[in-house]
């Protein structure tokens, strides 16, 4: 298997190249040369599997050419270590919440967030850094990773680095908005003590480092060229380690549904549709990848908070970067997305892999207009309406789902989770007569205690401390920062200005890898 950028099909990449790119040198996306296909019999024998077994499964079909299946599996082993397990297979499982017996029996929620950092990317993030560093090895390089975080992205690349053996080449360089992720986030990064980790806090909003990064990534001469000794690589979920990763989360949570859903419809075809709380897209960018495999699933639904361009991209079909509004503050903040990366993967699936109209729609994002319109097309702009829908989700809203579904169902969901739960209630899903609809709760309570306490109070907050609270976070808590690196803004400057000063900034800490 080798991969292709979203705008352009002349170019082969063997997996390696296409993990240490990041991008492609086109500045379009990288993304499997074809979607290998599977039917009813291997999703059946698929649904015998544990979670590392199915991962193997479905991550071999584009990973064959470049490393062996037992490589693969020892490999998936390690990066899945740390994840809570089930005790009787000692392996990493989504556990499955809701559905069957209550007032919603066709809600399911798949809990994404049993990893090392309590959050859906550990699964992502762990993979792509043991693939980076089995490459790293094998080609003897040191390897800087880059990263943007809104919060949740940062810790688990920390976490996932300083998991890696002690012979590993890999470093890692974070940047998160300051002051807008939760104080355990905060903690998550400003607590790793290892060298091979630098923190960054800048004074902007969410996506504002991810022109700057992209700028390095794509200028590392490196990266592109024959220099394959040092290299410095964009791990956010625009690398195609991290949704392919996270396809087998959705598989899973299929082969789960449909086992649960088998005593009451045992003649059911089941087709599942799908609620991602999302930002940057790669969870929604590797579901619809699954779809495209032959997964059943149905429409997949966006819950977006109020900074909401997937909602506009959805319902108006304009794609556009406004980049005189600030990002807004948000109690689900983790999703504060001005430009989501993975819109580019999801508009070349849905055009049936169309590089020239992909090419297309970006030149005119990137050109004077600084606007595409799906619209225009009446063949995409009716596919991406019949396959996606959207909601938008006010804290108002988010706070009243986290309340109702607690009191409802004693049920703990994050304020992310809650976006998508409220977004489901919005879209029709959560009654008796909704069709099977899965809703990804993509991190733990335990990260988000201000909002928590905002939507439940304050005696119901400690009650989840003394109840819920997991122990790797209290000791976390005790846990003494070292103060970062900041980034400032200056205030006569546009954003472009200091964006500059920026990328100029975190130039010279790469500089400082060794
Ligand atoms: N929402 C992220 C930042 C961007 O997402 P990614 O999945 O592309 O890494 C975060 O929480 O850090």
């Amino acid at each position: 298997m080798k991969f292709v950028s979203t705008r352009d099909a002349s170019q082969l990449f063997s997996l390696e190249e296409a993990l240490f790119s990041g991008y492609a040198p086109d500045g379009g996306l990288l993304v499997p040369q074809w979607l290998p296909q599977v039917d009813e019999a291997t999703l059946h024998k698929w649904s015998q599997l544990d979670y590392l077994d199915l991962s193997v499964e479905v991550l071999y079909r584009f990973v064959q050419d470049d490393m062996s299946r037992n490589e693969l599996h020892e490999l998936l082993e390690t990066a899945l270590k740390g994840f809570d397990t089930d005790l009787k297979n000692l392996v990493p499982v989504v556990p499955m919440s809701l559905g069957g017996d209550n007032e919603a029996p066709n809600v399911f929620i798949a809990e994404l967030f049993h990893g090392p950092t309590f959050c859906f990317k550990d699964f992502g993030l762990r993979v792509t850094i043991q693939w980076l560093n089995f490459f790293a090895t094998r080609r003897n390089a040191s390897v800087t990773l880059i990263v943007s975080t809104t919060g949740d992205t940062g810790p688990a690349a920390v976490q996932a680095v300083q998991d890696c053996n002690s012979s590993s080449r890999l470093g890692v360089l974070v940047h998160f908005p300051q002051g807008q992720i939760s104080d355990f986030q905060r903690k998550q990064l400003t607590t790793a003590t290892s060298t091979r980790v630098k923190i960054v806090a800048f004074q902007g909003g969410g996506d504002d480092m991810d022109v700057p990064i992209k700028n390095i990534i794509m200028t590392s001469k490196t990266n592109h060229t024959n220099d394959k000794n040092r290299v410095v690589c964009g791990v956010n979920s625009y690398n195609i380690g991290r949704p392919l990763m996270q396809m087998v989360h959705f598989v899973w949570t299929y082969l789960r549904v449909a086992e649960r859903r088998k005593r009451d419809h045992p003649s059911e075809n089941l087709r599942l549709d799908i609620v991602i709380p999302t930002g940057a897209m790669g969870n929604l960018a590797g579901c619809y990848m699954a779809k495209k495999m032959g997964v059943p699933l149905g429409i997949l639904c966006a819950g977006v908070n109020i900074n909401d361009i997937t909602d506009v991209v959805f319902r108006t079909g304009k794609l556009e970067r406004n980049v005189d509004q600030p990002m807004k503050k948000t109690l689900s903040d983790a999703i504060n997305i001005q430009l989501p990366y993975n819109l580019e993967r999801l508009l070349f699936y849905l055009t049936e892999q169309d590089h020239d109209q992909i090419r297309d729609w970006y030149s005119q994002l990137g050109g004077p207009g600084r606007c595409c319109d799906i619209s225009t097309s009446n063949r995409w702009w009716s596919k991406l309406n019949s396959e996606f829908q959207s909601a938008r989700v006010t804290d108002e809203e988010m706070c009243e789902a986290m309340r109702s579904t607690l009191h409802q169902y004693g049920y703990w969901a994050d304020p992310h989770t809650c976006v998508a739960l409220a977004a489901a209630k919005k879209l029709g899903y959560w009654n008796e007569k909704s069709i099977p609809v899965a809703i990804m709760a993509t991190a733990a309570p335990c990260k988000f205690q201000e909002a928590m306490t905002k939507a439940l109070g304050v005696e119901q907050w400690q009650e989840y401390e003394r109840l819920h609270f997991p122990t790797r976070g209290k000791i976390l808590n005790e846990m003494k920062e070292i103060p970062t690196t900041v980034y400032a803004s200056d205030a006569t400057k546009t954003l472009a200005e200091n964006q500059r000063d920026w990328e100029a900034k975190a130039r010279e800490l790469i500089e400082q890898f060794s």
